[in-house]
C-alpha cells in the first residue's frame, strides 16, 4: 500500500499499538475454540463414540462447548477494543478535512466550501465502518487461521503439508488482485458520483432545459455518464471471478487434499479421529475465515482504501467553484488546455466580456457533416455581433456553441479568456441565451422577471422593465404581483417577459436567437438597443435586416463559409448578404417591410472589419432554400 490514504493508516496503526495489542490478546482467547475444535473432535471419535465409551465421547463435546462460550466472551471484548482504534482514526479523518477547508478557506475571497465538507464528512462515516469492519474480519481471521494451523499441527504436523500451501496460495492470489479490484472499485465511485452530479444538474435546471428545448442534449449526457457507470459495475464485478478463485483455492482445496490424502494419513498412524479433526480445522474453522476476511477486503477494504484515498487527496486540493444548476465543470470536448483560467484570473470568472471561438467545429451526428466547421472569430469585450443567415444556416447552433449548451467537437469557445465550460457560477451568471420560444412559467410577474436575478431591487426591475419596452405589458397584467398564465400571453408578450428576465443579470455575455421575432420592428430595436447599451457582449441572430444594420459587425453563415463585416463591406463582398438584404427588403422575411433606421456604420475600416479579405469573402450566392448538411464549412477570421 502506497500513497497518503496507506501512510495514514500507518501512522494510525503505530499511534495506536498499545490498543491493537490488547485487541490481539482478546483475538488469542477468541482462538481457543479454534484451537480446540478439531482436537476436540478428535479425541471425542478416538477415545469416545469409536472406542464405544459414548459418554467420553460426550464429555469432549462439552469441553468444546465451554471452548465456544468462552471464545464468545472473548470476542465481546475484542468488539469492545475496536472501538479503541477505529473512533480516533475517524477523528483523525474530520480534524484533516476541516482543517484543510479552513486553511484554503483563508487564503482565498472565495466563501468556504462548506459542501464539500459535509461531502467529505460523510465520506469519513463511510471510511470508520469500513475500517471497524476491516480490523474486525483481519482479527477474526487470524484468531481463526491461528487456531486451526496449530490445531492441525497438534493432530499431525503432516496435516500441514495438505493445507499450508493452498492456503497461502489462495490468499496471494487475492492479495495480487487487490490493486486491480481497488482501481475498479475507484472507477464504480467516480462514475457514480458523476451521475449523481449530473442528476443534480439536470433536477436544478430542468425548467430551462426544458424551456430551451435541451432535453435531447441533457439526455446524452447523461445517457453516456450512465453508460460509463454501467460499464464501471460491469469490470468491477469481472474482478469477483478473482475473489471466487482464491476463495476455491485457499478454501476448498485443503479441504479435498485432506480427504484424499487420509489414505496415506492413516497408513502413517494418523487415526480416523485425526482425520475428522484436520477436516473439521479446515471446514469450520480456515474455510469461513477465509471467506470472510475474501469477502470483507474486497467490500469494505476497498471502499475504505478509495475513500480515505479520496479524503486525504481532497483535503489537500484548491477549493472547487460551485457547481450545483451550472454547466459541467470539466473542459467541453476538444477544449484546448492552453489558455485556460490562469492565476489571475480564478477559473469561472471571465477576465472581460470579449469572445472567441478557435477551429470551432460542430456535427449533431458521428457521420453528419458538420453545421459549424473549423470557425475562429473574436468578438471585442462589449462588441455587438449580428448573425444572419438562410433558414438552416446553423444560427441557433452557433449561438448554442457560444452559450456552451452544445460542445464543439473541436476547438474551443472562451468568454474572457475561460472556456465556456468552466463558467460554472451558476445559471445566467456570465451569460445568457435566450432562445425564440419565449418561456413563461405559471407564477407572478415577478417570479418570472426575477428567474435569473433573485433578490434583484424593485427599482433595478423597473429599470429594466423601460429599458426593454415592457412597461405596457406589466400594466396590462396589474403589476408585478399579478398570475402569469401563459395561455393568456401572446408570443410577443412571454418574449418581452424573458428579455427582462434576461436583461436583469450580470452577465457578459447575452445571445438574442431570434429572440425579437414575434414584436414588431419599433419594438425589436427598442429591446435590442437596451441590449446593446448595457455592458456586455451581444450577439443577435437576425431576424429582420433592421437587426443586422445595428450591430457592429455581421456575420454572415451560408453553408460554405462565414463572412464578417460590417454592413457596407458585406454588401461589396457577400453575394448572399446582398441576396438576404434584397430578401428582406422585399418584406418577404418578416412579412412586413422594414423601416427601422440603418445604424451608422462607424466600423467600416476598423481593424475588426473583415469582409473582402481573403478567406472571408462569401460563396456565391447559394440557393435560399440550400440544405446546410451538404458539404457546408463555415470560415472565418479575424
Ligand atoms: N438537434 C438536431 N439534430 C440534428 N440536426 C439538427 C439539430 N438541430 C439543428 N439541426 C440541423 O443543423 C442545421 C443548422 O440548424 P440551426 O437550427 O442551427 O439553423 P438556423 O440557422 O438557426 O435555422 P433557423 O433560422 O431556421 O432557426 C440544420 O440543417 C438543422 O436541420
Amino acid at each position: 500500500m502506497t500513497g497518503p490514504a496507506a501512510g495514514l493508516l500507518r501512522s494510525s496503526l503505530r499511534r495506536r499499538r498499545k490498543e491493537f495489542v490488547r485487541l490481539a490478546g482478546w483475538s488469542l482467547v477468541q482462538a481457543v475454540p479454534a484451537f480446540l475444535s478439531g482436537w476436540v473432535i478428535a479425541r471425542a471419535v478416538d477415545d469416545g463414540f469409536l472406542a464405544g465409551r459414548a459418554g467420553t465421547g460426550f464429555a469432549w463435546l462439552g469441553v468444546l462447548a465451554v471452548a465456544v462460550g468462552t471464545g464468545a466472551w472473548a470476542t465481546r471484548h475484542a468488539t469492545l477494543g475496536l472501538a479503541a482504534v477505529v473512533e480516533p482514526l475517524r477523528d483523525e479523518l474530520v480534524t484533516l478535512v476541516t482543517s484543510g477547508t479552513l486553511r484554503r478557506s483563508a487564503g482565498s475571497d472565495r466563501p468556504a466550501d462548506t459542501g464539500g465538507v459535509a461531502r467529505l464528512t460523510e465520506q469519513v462515516e463511510i471510511a470508520r465502518e469500513a475500517y471497524g469492519a476491516v480490523v474486525m474480519f483481519v482479527q477474526s481471521f487470524a484468531a481463526s487461521s491461528v487456531g486451526a494451523l496449530l490445531g492441525l499441527a497438534t493432530l499431525d504436523p503432516a496435516l500441514l503439508l495438505f493445507v499450508l500451501p493452498p492456503l497461502l496460495a489462495g490468499l496471494g492470489l487475492f492479495v495480487g488482485a487487490l490493486r486491480a479490484m481497488a482501481a475498479r472499485q475507484r472507477d464504480v465511485m467516480l462514475a457514480d458520483e458523476r451521475v449523481a452530479e449530473t442528476a443534480s444538474e439536470v433536477t436544478g435546471g430542468l425548467r430551462d432545459v426544458v424551456a430551451c428545448g435541451g432535453e435531447d442534449v441533457v439526455r446524452e449526457r447523461a445517457g453516456q455518464r450512465i453508460d460509463a457507470a454501467a460499464r464501471a459495475t460491469r469490470a468491477l464485478a469481472r474482478m469477483t471471478a478473482v475473489r471466487t478463485a482464491s476463495l476455491a483455492v485457499g478454501g476448498w482445496l485443503p479441504l479435498v487434499l485432506v480427504l484424499a490424502g487420509a489414505p496415506w494419513l492413516v497408513q502413517r498412524g494418523v487415526t480416523a479421529g485425526a482425520v475428522l479433526g484436520a477436516v473439521t480445522y479446515v471446514s469450520q474453522g480456515l474455510q469461513p475465515a477465509l471467506q470472510s476476511l475474501v469477502r470483507g477486503i474486497a467490500d469494505s477494504g476497498l471502499w475504505l482504501l478509495v475513500t480515505l484515498g479520496r479524503i486525504t487527496g481532497a483535503a489537500g486540493e484548491p477549493p472547487t467553484e460551485p457547481t450545483a444548476g451550472g454547466p459541467p465543470t470539466e473542459p467541453e470536448a476538444g477544449e484546448p488546455e492552453a489558455g485556460g483560467p490562469t492565476a489571475s484570473s480564478p477559473p469561472g470568472r471571465p477576465r472581460h466580456s470579449g469572445v472567441e471561438l478557435h477551429g470551432v467545429t460542430f456535427r449533431y451526428a458521428r457521420s453528419a457533416e458538420p453545421v459549424i466547421d473549423a470557425l475562429d472569430l473574436v468578438l471585442r469585450p462589449d462588441e455587438h455581433l449580428a448573425v444572419v443567415g438562410p433558414s438552416g444556416a446553423g444560427k441557433s447552433t452557433f449561438a448554442a456553441l457560444v452559450a456552451g449548451v452544445l460542445a464543439p467537437h473541436t476547438g474551443g469557445v472562451r468568454l474572457g479568456g475561460v472556456p465556456v465550460g468552466c463558467l460554472n457560477d451558476g445559471p445566467a451568471r456570465h451569460r445568457v441565451l435566450i432562445p425564440q420560444e419565449a418561456y413563461v412559467f405559471a407564477g407572478s410577474l415577478w417570479e418570472n422577471l426575477t428567474y435569473l436575478a433573485p433578490g434583484v431591487p424593485a427599482a433595478v426591475v423597473d429599470a429594466a422593465v423601460d429599458e426593454v419596452g415592457a412597461r405596457p405589458l406589466v400594466e396590462r397584467l396589474g403589476g408585478y404581483d399579478a398570475a402569469v398564465d401563459q395561455q393568456e400571453l401572446s408570443a410577443g408578450e412571454r418574449q418581452l417577459v424573458s428579455l427582462v428576465r434576461s436583461y436583469l443579470p450580470p452577465a457578459e455575455l447575452f445571445l438574442l436567437d431570434e429572440a425579437t421575432c414575434h414584436l414588431d420592428p419599433a419594438a425589436e430595436a427598442r429591446a435590442e438597443e437596451a441590449f446593446a447599451r448595457r455592458p456586455g457582449t451581444l450577439i443577435v441572430c437576425a431576424h429582420r435586416i433592421s437587426s443586422a444594420l445595428r450591430a457592429d459587425r455581421i456575420m454572415v453563415l451560408d453553408g460554405a463559409r462565414a463572412a464578417l463585416g460590417t454592413h457596407t463591406e458585406l454588401m461589396a463582398g457577400s453575394a448572399l448578404y446582398r441576396d438576404l438584404v434584397g430578401h428582406w427588403e422585399d418584406g418577404a422575411g418578416t412579412g412586413k417591410p422594414d423601416h427601422t433606421t440603418r445604424k451608422p456604420d462607424h466600423t467600416a475600416g476598423k481593424p475588426g472589419s473583415t469582409a473582402g479579405k481573403p478567406g472571408l469573402t462569401a460563396s456565391p450566392t447559394p440557393g435560399r432554400s440550400g440544405s446546410r448538411r451538404s458539404g457546408s464549412v463555415l470560415r472565418s477570421s479575424e
